[in-house]
């Protein structure tokens, strides 16, 4: 299935791994590195510095090793049954209606949508095709591998992510065609209708959003949902969505059980009448494999036929005249790293997410005026770019249940499964997630109760990821992959041997807490300073205790109860230690300080009403648009892509209004 070759130079021993249309680079010490060619003939250019299971290496060989191996649906992932457009080779002063740079959640689908009205379009991305794993929805923690994730380096702010590497908190993107949407966890929550109408800016409403969000959703499963649901989808548009097929772990049902014992609804469709409640969750999933904008928009034949995409071709900063005027991007292109400048006739969208459109407006001189001063950048507009970057945090709880052995083998039968592995073992995120307002949940009846309007809007969602027992080295590989530190993954690790854990993760859907990004240096090619900032809100911190102590009643239900749960409490530095301690808020709220982790969703960097006008233009620069997560003003309650996607397309209509002539 690959094949390898070696090719050394005077440094360090190098291994070509092709496997199908990709090229991976191993080092002599066997880890992977970056790779920016697809063609084994320009090379296999390695930049090594990943840290074992940081790479995604380990993993995503297993998921190739499923492959080798002949698991009929694994090994057909691999081979979709769709492409993604060819790239183009751009000289130098090329001209276009319309460029775009980033081909994620929403520059996909900004280009798409100007292509198809008969725009000449560039679409710019700094990554190539997505990595052929990348359709398999259970291999999302393969994903990690950087030619496809950047893994930004965060400053800690000591308050949260105190038993992360360095304090640090993670900050993974998606790199290439479909952006992040071609790694994430697939889930899509559309948020609540109030998330638009609490905005207050004009046009801006849920009433004006909706028709953007059911214009792309192609949902496959409308039959599964009740009759109450009908008004809220579309099934024919571009993302085909549906459910992951049924796991058959028996905890996706127990979860569910569980939470119904203290009175939480069992929902049916968090994007239908109501957001309240347990739910088996829709995905961006088609046929078992996953839909990312790169599949429901740039992969369409379409779109192929008429959009040109510049593959590995990294923007660095935007041509804007003395007027202010935006009339092109610089950028870096192919593999000769060629320094060209490209020019747009009427307008230039930024989409490179919520981290790097920021750096791109500041290199460029819109920014906050006292940052730009200190990084010897002339200034053009000051605006409040890179501020208010909220995300939503989260804690995760361990909860070790009693199971029997698993065998290896089982992982290889579970080519049936979509996003959750087999029926008894291994890791499975689980499709259910839950949301609830925590005030609404009344402690002491051990019942959700409240049914006011304010109960409607929820405070808290649950995640909830199993590993099954038995599977320590892979289970090690999970817990790095959460990029927690040695003292912890050596506790859960060794609790995993014999048991199963649930982690059943509480995040504060409305954060208090904002953090920045700001520029490291005017070099375009070093990362951003990313501040996340977590929990430096008290309050945030308090919705945590709420959501953990939620969970700690959930697992004294009896469906719960009946397979053994009890809490993993961690040896935490610093923290309460042993016995009765471990059950107070103080040890707790410890503890979320420690095992605070992130969704990755940040939003807000160069926001609609402080950055941008109604219009998404950038305020005191013509022909300049922005549209990816950092244009949202605030986080929508539940997980942003779908709200992102629907930004993508608004844009695209906004774009094509205003320059009907
Ligand atoms: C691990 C993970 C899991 C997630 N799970 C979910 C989930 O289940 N559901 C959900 O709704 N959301 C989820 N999210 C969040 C969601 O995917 C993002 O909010 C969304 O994709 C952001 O869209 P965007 O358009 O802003 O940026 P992206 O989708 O990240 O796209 C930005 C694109 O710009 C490119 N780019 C960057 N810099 C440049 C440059 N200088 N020049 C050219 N191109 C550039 C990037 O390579 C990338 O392709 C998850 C995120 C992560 C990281």
């Amino acid at each position: 299935m690959f094949f390898s070759r070696n090719l050394s130079d005077s440094r360090i021993k190098r291994e070509c791994r092709l496997s199908l249309s990709t090229v991976t680079c191993y080092s002599g010490q066997g880890k992977q590195c970056e790779y920016p060619s697809t063609h084994v003939a320009v090379g296999c250019r390695c930049r090594c510095g990943c840290a074992g299971a940081e790479c995604g290496g380990a993993l995503r060989l297993v998921f190739l090793l499923l492959s080798v191996l002949g698991t009929t649906q694994f090994a057909g992932a691999l081979l979709p049954s769709f492409s993604m457009p060819v790239g183009v080779t751009l000289t130098d002063g090329e001209e276009f209606e319309y460029i775009v740079v980033g081909a994620g959640a929403a520059g996909a689908p900004v280009a798409a949508r100007l292509a198809l009205a008969g725009a000449s379009v560039l679409l710019v991305e700094a990554g190539g095709d997505p990595d052929p794993t990348s359709w398999v929805p259970a291999a999302f923690v393969a994903l990690a591998n950087p030619a496809m994730n950047y893994q930004y380096k965060t400053i800690s702010n000591n308050v949260s992510c105190l038993s992360s590497w360095n304090r640090a908190c993670q900050a993974r993107r998606g790199k290439g065609l479909g952006g992040t949407t071609s790694i994430n966890y697939m889930m899509y929550v559309r948020g609540n209708r109030h998330d638009f109408d609490e905005l207050n800016i004009t046009d801006w409403s849920w009433k004006q959003m909706e028709p953007y969000f059911l214009r792309y959703e192609g949902l496959q499963d409308l039959n599964l949902l009740p009759a109450s649901s009908i008004p809220y989808h579309n099934t024919t548009g571009t993302m085909k969505i549906g459910f992951f097929e049924d796991s058959k772990n028996p905890w996706h049902s127990k979860i569910i059980d569980g939470y119904e014992a203290l009175n939480f609804p069992h929902n049916p469709d968090v994007n239908g009448v109501s957001q309240i409640g347990v739910s088996r969750i829709i995905g961006y999933t088609y046929r078992n494999e996953r839909m990312s904008t790169a599949r429901g928009y740039l992969g369409r034949d379409d779109v192929k036929r008429k959009l040109k995409v510049a593959k590995y071709t990294r923007c660095t900063g935007v041509i804007i005249d003395d007027d202010n005027v935006a009339r092109g991007i610089t950028v870096v292109h192919g593999p000769s790293n060629a320094r060209l400048r490209l020019y747009a006739s009427r307008e230039v969208i930024l989409s490179a997410g919520a981290l790097v459109t920021p750096q791109l407006l500041m290199l460029s001189g819109i920014g906050p005026a006292d940052h730009l001063n200190e990084m010897g950048i002339p200034v053009r507009v000051d605006l409040p770019v890179g501020n208010n970057m909220t995300d939503h945090s989260m804690v995760s709880i361990y909860v070790k249940v009693e199971e029997p052995l698993n065998l290896p083998k089982e992982i290889l039968n579970s080519s049936e499964s979509g996003m959750l592995l087999p029926p008894s073992g291994s890791i499975s995120l689980t499709d259910v997630t839950t949301f609830v307002n925590t005030l609404c949940y009344d402690f002491v009846n051990r019942q959700l109760t409240g049914n006011s309007t304010e109960c409607e809007l929820p405070t808290t969602q649950f995640y909830h990821l199993y590993t099954g027992r038995g599977l320590p080295i892979v289970e090690g590989v999970i817990f790095r992959y959460l990029g927690l530190d040695e003292s912890v993954v050596n506790q859960l690790s060794e609790v995993s041997k014999n048991y199963a854990l649930i982690r059943m993760t509480s995040v504060p859907l409305q954060p208090k807490s904002s953090g920045t990004v700001r520029l490291a240096s005017v070099d375009p090619l070093q990362a951003p300073v990313i501040f996340p900032n977590y929990l430096s809100d008290d309050r945030d911190l308090e919705e945590m205790m709420r959501g953990i102590r939620i969970i700690e009643q959930l697992i004294e239900t009896t469906v719960f109860k009946a397979a053994g749960a009890s809490l993993v409490r961690l040896e935490l530095k610093d923290c309460p230690s042993g016995g009765q301690q471990q059950d107070s808020d103080e040890y707790w709220r410890c503890y979320a300080r420690h095992l605070t982790a992130t969704t990755f969703h940040s939003v807000g960097t160069s926001a609609l009403g402080r950055v941008l006008d109604a219009r998404l233009r950038v305020r005191g620069v013509a022909r300049l648009r922005v549209a990816d997560a950092s244009a949202l003003p605030r986080l929508p309650r539940g997980n942003p892509a779908a709200a992102v996607i629907a930004f993508g397309e608004r844009l695209a209509d906004f774009l094509l209004e205003d320059n009907i002539n």
